[in-house]
């Protein structure tokens, strides 16, 4: 499955909130990556059809999704930022309605819930109310809704919004399995999301896709470029405002700040290897009120 975005824009009246964004995707997850306000959210409502684009197409096997709406729906599975949930619905009543939705005949339902609701660790619960559900159990049940289909394209909007350390590593180390074969597009600006799972990661900033490479290029092109210092509380004091401090940690009387820096910070800085935390901030310097 090849997914091709091609020049894709975005107006909200005088806004522009995509300015031709451009990338293909094939089999394995791709992090989309981007500050508050880059233009995940409006990507993805366009890539799902819930919103259409200003100017730009998309592909699905190189064939202009216009022409094969329909099988791009049915390829698809899409799990929105936040889902609703009826009142009175449970896990299986709530999974029953969206097999519906999305035309399954009833025996292939059933079975296919019975399968997902296992995979996704929800087979217990599937009786109790799922407004009572915790955070990380809507996510899952998030998940197997969209896997209902068997879509070959998963799109996951800031999955992970919300969820403790535990459910956070079981949600993506889900979306790993699942990828075997399939796309999978998650959008977030939550680095540990991506760090070990994405193959490609696709870095958004002001409505413009910057750069999309592999997860390893990302950390290795700023190799020689993260740093150690140690220094006093004082000198922290002043040094933040002027340099992109991605780690401080108290050792003894003094801090070990780890510094994102082109050039060597200070005499005593010691390099120390990267991490894809590390070359989000050095991507995103001026985001997020850094400034250098
Ligand atoms: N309905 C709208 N009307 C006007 N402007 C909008 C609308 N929706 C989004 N925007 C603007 O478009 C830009 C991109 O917003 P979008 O929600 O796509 O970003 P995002 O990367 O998903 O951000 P977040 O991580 O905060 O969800 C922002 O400047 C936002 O304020």
């Amino acid at each position: 499955m090849k997914l091709t975005i091609k020049n894709i824009s975005k107006n909200y009246g005088k806004k522009q909130a995509l300015k031709g964004v451009s990338f293909e995707m094939e089999n394995g997850v791709y992090g989309l990556l981007g500050p508050n306000g880059a233009g995940k959210s409006t990507l993805i409502r366009i890539l799902v059809g819930v919103m259409g684009a200003s100017g730009g197409e998309v592909f699905m096997n190189g064939i202009n999704r216009k022409s094969c709406d329909r099988e791009y729906r049915r390829a698809l599975g899409y799990l929105p930022q936040s889902l609703d949930f009826y009142p009175e619905f449970s896990g299986l009543d709530y999974l029953r309605f969206v097999a519906v939705l999305k035309g399954l005949k009833e025996d292939d339902a059933e079975k296919k819930i019975k399968t997902l609701v296992e995979r996704v660790g929800l087979a217990n619960d599937l009786h109790r109310k799922c407004i009572n559900y915790s955070g990380g159990m809507k996510r899952r049940l998030g998940i197997a809704q969209a896997l209902l289909n068997d879509p070959e394209i998963l799109i996951l909007d800031e999955p992970t919004a919300g969820l403790d350390p535990h459910e956070r590593i079981r949600f993506r180390n889900l979306v790993s399995i699942f990828s075997r074969d399939r796309t999978v597009l998650l959008s977030t600006h939550i680095v540990s999301d991506i760090d070990s799972i994405a193959k490609k990661t696709i870095m958004i900033k002001g409505g413009k896709v910057g750069r999309m490479e592999s997860t390893q290029s990302f950390v290795d092109a700023i190799a020689g470029k993260v740093w150690n210092v140690k220094m006093t509380v004082d000198e922290l004091v002043s040094y933040q405002d002027s340099h992109i401090i991605s780690n401080v940690l108290p050792i003894g009387d003094r801090m070990e700040v780890r510094v994102v820096s082109d050039e060597k910070p200070s005499l005593n800085a010691i390099s120390v290897p990267p991490t894809l935390e590390d070359a989000y901030l050095h991507e995103f310097q001026f985001e997020g009120g850094i400034s250098k």
